[in-house]
């Protein structure tokens, strides 16, 4: 008979797991493409595998909760968590989601932009529109909500990853407030996050809004959000007092620019912050 957590679907043995190639890296650790291949016949499912590097930037306990973020989730639009291995004896783990073979959409709009049109943006847009409404239901605030972040399950679906900056409002009040974090995807932050670290659904709805601009910029690299923002600060700035000029610069309503063609109805860029 199998012993229970022979049952646990959600547990992954790492003698199973077997490395094909790395996805990415970031300030967490690292991704790789995983076939979890119990039959060792190459039947297995490919995986794709979250492995924590412990730095001074995440711990344990972030990652724990990272992973406990993303196994309550169940939306077509946002990636799906499969389960957890452990490693070391219980001493590291990794988080084990389903593999979106497309990749990222930056990757994925770099590459193909050409055969993707103004209604696949716009249906890309709406599935992230949808993936950030199941969130705010659940009282959950992305803080990281941006194209590097939303990966490509096929042609016509896109789906949110990366809930490493994740954190549910408390239930007396309408904003999360952080102690400064480490690395901070400040071109995407609402002013009053920039201005008091205060992250809501509105400052979601922000980020969004930057995302539009990523969207129908094609990601590409000449018009992202950090460079457009750069150039109208003046590269003389450096150091934290950046986002004190990018504060500036928003309140005196400066904007990203409409990316070029961008279509007149979808230039919602102030319409975004309008709903805010
Ligand atoms: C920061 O790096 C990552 C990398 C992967 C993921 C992730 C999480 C959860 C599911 C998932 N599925 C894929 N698929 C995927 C496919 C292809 C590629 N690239 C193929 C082409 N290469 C040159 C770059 C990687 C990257 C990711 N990536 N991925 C998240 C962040």
């Amino acid at each position: 008979a199998l012993s229970p957590a022979q049952h646990d679907q959600t547990l992954f043995e790492e003698r199973h797991l077997r490395y094909i190639s790395p996805l990415g890296k970031g300030n967490f650790g690292s991704v790789e493409l995983c076939r979890y291949d119990p039959l060792g016949d190459n039947t297995g499912e490919l995986v794709a595998v979250k492995k924590l590097q412990p730095n001074k930037q995440s711990t344990l306990k972030d990652f724990q909760k990272e992973v406990n973020t993303l196994s309550v989730m169940h939306c077509d639009y946002i990636v799906k968590y499969r389960g957890v291995c452990y490693s070391m004896g219980r001493l590291s783990m990794s988080l084990v989601m389903e593999y979106l073979p497309y990749g990222s959409l930056i990757g994925y709009l770099e590459s193909n932009g050409h055969k993707v049109n103004t209604r696949r943006l716009i249906l890309f847009a709406s599935q992230i529109c949808k993936g950030m409404e199941y969130l705010q239901t659940l009282r959950y605030v992305h803080r990281d909500l941006a194209a590097r972040n939303i990966l490509v399950a096929s042609e016509s679906l896109v789906k949110i990853a990366d809930f490493g900056l994740t954190k549910i409002i408390p239930s007396d009040k309408e904003y999360y407030r952080v102690t400064q974090p480490g690395e901070s995807p400040i071109f995407w932050y609402a002013p009053e996050s920039l201005n008091e670290s205060k992250f809501s659904h509105k400052s979601d709805v922000w980020s969004f809004g930057v995302v539009l601009h990523e969207l129908f910029s094609y990601c590409d690299m000449s018009s992202n959000p950090k460079r457009l923002c750069m150039q109208e600060i003046g590269h003389i700035v450096q150091g934290p007092s950046i986002s004190m000029h990018l504060a500036n610069i928003l309140k005196n309503n400066w904007r990203l620019p409409a990316p070029p063609k961008c279509p007149p109805k979808v230039c919602s860029q102030y319409l975004v912050q309008l709903y805010r």
